[in-house]
């Protein structure tokens, strides 16, 4: 396995001389992964998700930049060289072969000794509840047997730099989704290796993933723990992808520690006196601390209009003008229809110019 580092990696699928930012699939982007790291590729369809995958594997060869694979660059090197190893979101498998074959044809097919290869075979089969299939062809199974045998062909290889794994679960039936995402990961705590798995799904990224890269437009976003992305969120777009309901984002204007939202301030965690001239302020506040309450002075009022039932937690989509939010119920409280104040928690108003995150200055070291 390898750590990998992109250096000022960037890819167009167009040629020409000055091309211009948004003919790129992806942007500039330098950063590392970490060796052994379980990473998730997260974003919406079209955001450039499987255009860095497949520059990390060397199906691609990038327009600008370097990919270097513990230091040595790769970036002219083809997959089997980069010796990576890919599961695809359709099975790639041999029907004429039976399931243990399938499993032990990458390992064949780079000289592993026999006895290696009985015994590796028979770990991944076991990790996947393959074994009972090992004799059986693997023309006759299900769909979901077959993709458990392309994530068994992926995973047998313990030498290789990383496993890539581009929407595997996509054909896997809804109930035994939850089950194989939680036996990757297991998987990737057994085997120690680089996994860079790409979903435009938050669940499936959140769940399997140590460390997730958000995609959008051609970029990255942000790169960080499941839990950094909830509760900072660098760029309003990770915001509202991560989360259910996703983060308000609201127009504001934003003066030291107060934000006016249409002619109403909310006073703010932390302090804000450098904001760049001209550009979009807004504030972020995540649904789960703005709570919903009986209207009274001082409270920004908001008119009800649906409330979600989410089994454990209520949130109510309330509008303010032309605004909307959405926010936390208490329980027994109040019908779609009518008005309500909004309690906003200071310290999780999170400050944004044109769409990036603004680090403000903490209270006690404001004079
Ligand atoms: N071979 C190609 N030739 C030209 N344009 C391409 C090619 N592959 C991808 N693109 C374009 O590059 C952009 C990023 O596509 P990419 O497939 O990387 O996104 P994605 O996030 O993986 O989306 P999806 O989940 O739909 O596959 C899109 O605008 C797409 O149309």
């Amino acid at each position: 396995m390898a750590r990998i580092d992109l250096v000022d990696l960037a890819h167009t699928y167009l040629v020409g001389p000055d091309l211009p930012p948004e003919a790129y699939a992806l942007k500039p982007v330098s950063m590392t992964w970490r060796q052994g790291g379980a990473y998730a590729l997260l974003g919406p369809s079209g955001c450039g998700k499987t255009t860095l995958l497949n520059l990390i594997s060397g199906i691609v060869t990038p327009s600008h930049g370097k990919i270097l694979f513990d230091g040595t660059d790769v970036t002219q090197l083809s997959t089997r060289e980069r010796n990576i190893a890919q599961v695809f979101q359709f099975p790639v498998i041999y029907d004429t072969m039976t399931v243990g074959q399938n499993l032990a044809f990458p390992l064949k097919n780079r000289g592993v000794a026999k006895a290696d290869i009985d015994k590796r075979v028979a770990e991944i089969a076991e990790l996947l509840d393959l074994t009972p299939h090992l004799r059986r062809k693997a023309t006759r199974l299900t769909a979901d047997a077959k993709q458990k045998i392309s994530l068994g062909r992926g995973l047998v290889r313990s030498d290789v730099s990383a496993i890539l794994f581009d929407e595997p679960l996509t054909v896997i039936d809804p109930h035994l989704k939850w089950e194989l995402r939680s036996k990757l990961k297991a998987l990737h705590r057994a085997l120690d290796l680089t996994m860079i798995y790409v979903t435009h799904d938050q669940t499936e990224a959140l769940t399997f993933a140590d460390t997730v890269v958000v995609m959008h437009d051609g970029r990255v976003v942000q790169s960080g723990t499941p839990e950094e992305l909830f509760e900072k969120p660098a760029h309003t777009f990770v915001g509202y992808f991560i989360g259910s309901p996703g983060m308000n984002v609201v127009p504001a204007q934003v003066r030291g520690r107060e934000a006016n939202v249409g002619g109403h301030v909310i006073p703010l965690g932390r302090a804000y006196d450098h904001l760049p001239a001209g550009a979009k302020i807004e504030i972020g506040v995540r649904p789960e601390f703005v709570h919903v309450a009986p209207l009274a002075p001082g409270l920004l009022a908001a008119t009800i209009e649906r409330i979600d039932d989410l089994g454990r937690v209520r949130f109510a989509r309330v509008r303010v003008g032309d605004v909307k939010f959405a926010a936390r119920m208490p329980p027994g409280l109040s019908e779609p229809g009518s008005q309500v104040g909004l309690v906003f928690e200071p310290a999780r108003i999170l400050v944004y110019a044109d769409s990036r995150l603004v680090e403000g200055q903490a209270l006690e070291k404001v004079a």
